[in-house]
């Protein structure tokens, strides 16, 4: 049976950007594809708490619940924005081929550098490696989407904001001058894109089967292995990256404490065939070397607020 694959996403640009490569792809195989855009959640049309339905991302949420509700069949998501686990019934379609995995600050001169200064960022991965690196400096909270984002940096007198190059390559706002941060560790899955689609759909599962690039899902499930095993529920300032060369793997995976001063580190090397729980062995070794300690404060820290 031919049917149209509804595609969901959500409307910043990024979000758009990525649904319609998907759409394209798709396209290309010779399926019959739509976009739909989902603004708002509509939580009150389900018929279960969101926590028993297994919903907890922010970012995923109100594409979840339309999943739910039947009125998209697949949806496009930033991989990093993705909870490690998935709702009850929804799945990984695809992951696709990833892009720059990179932070870039973007910044107004880099006199700063050396002296104090104000960089913006909403996260605390982003947050604790930069106070690591320039413990002078002084770190303010920045959100909103990608445009947003660099709106902010413009209306305020901050040195530089951070960010994802791929956002910034996807739409086209990647500027000329910007500095390249090769020392930060990336979030898990940083630079990829997911599909996930409906457990029972096989139509939709076999469709995006064919956009599944099978190196990049290996890299991003390790990371994402590492994450799930280390912070167990609470977010906290950790980055990850795997990479493929020939038949190796080489995996970092890094713990800081939320002010930056406190820092555990792996680095491994293995063969492709051999990955077998890299991602869960290194987050074990991390929290028996110093980790744990890490999360437990943490975790007091975050219940005060
Ligand atoms: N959290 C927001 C978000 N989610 C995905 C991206 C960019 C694309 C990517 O990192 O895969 C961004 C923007 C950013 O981190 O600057």
């Amino acid at each position: 049976m031919v049917k149209t694959i509804r595609i969901g996403t959500r409307d910043s640009e990024l979000a758009l950007w990525q649904a319609h490569t998907v759409q394209d792809k798709l396209r290309n195989l010779g399926y019959t594809t739509t976009l739909v855009t989902v603004k708002s959640t509509g939580d009150i049309l389900l018929d279960k708490p969101l926590y028993e339905l297994g919903i907890t991302g922010i970012f995923t949420k109100t594409l979840d619940i339309a999943m739910i509700n039947n009125e998209v069949d697949i949806a496009v998501h930033s991989m990093k924005d993705v909870p490690t686990a998935l709702p009850k019934g929804i799945v990984e379609a695809a992951v696709l081929e990833r892009a720059n995995v990179q932070d870039i600050l973007l910044h107004k001169g880099l006199d700063f550098l050396n002296g104090q200064g104000i960089i913006a960022t909403g996260s605390l991965r982003r947050q604790a490696q930069w106070l690591h690196k320039y413990p002078g400096h002084t770190v303010v909270d920045l959100r909103g989407n990608v445009n947003t984002r660099m709106q902010k940096l413009n209306d305020n007198n901050w040195n530089g904001a951070i960010f994802a190059a791929a956002g910034l390559e996807r739409i086209n706002l990647k500027p000329k001058d910007y500095l390249d941060l090769d020392w930060m560790i990336p979030a898990p899955a940083q630079g990829a894109m997911l599909v996930v689609a409906k457990q029972d759909d096989s139509y939709c599962l076999e469709a995006l089967s064919h956009l599944n690039h099978i190196n990049s899902e290996i890299c991003v499930h390790i990371e994402r292995a590492f994450l799930k095993e280390l912070e167990g529920g609470c977010t906290a300032p950790i980055g990850a990256l795997a990479r493929i060369d020939k038949d190796q793997i080489h995996f970092t995976g890094v713990l800081f404490s939320l002010d930056g001063k406190d820092k555990v580190e792996i680095s491994k090397t293995c063969k492709i065939a051999e990955k077998k729980d890299i991602g869960v062995k290194c987050a074990q070794w991390i929290l028996e070397n110093g980790g744990r300690e890490i999360m437990e404060s943490i975790k007091k820290e975050m219940s005060k607020e």
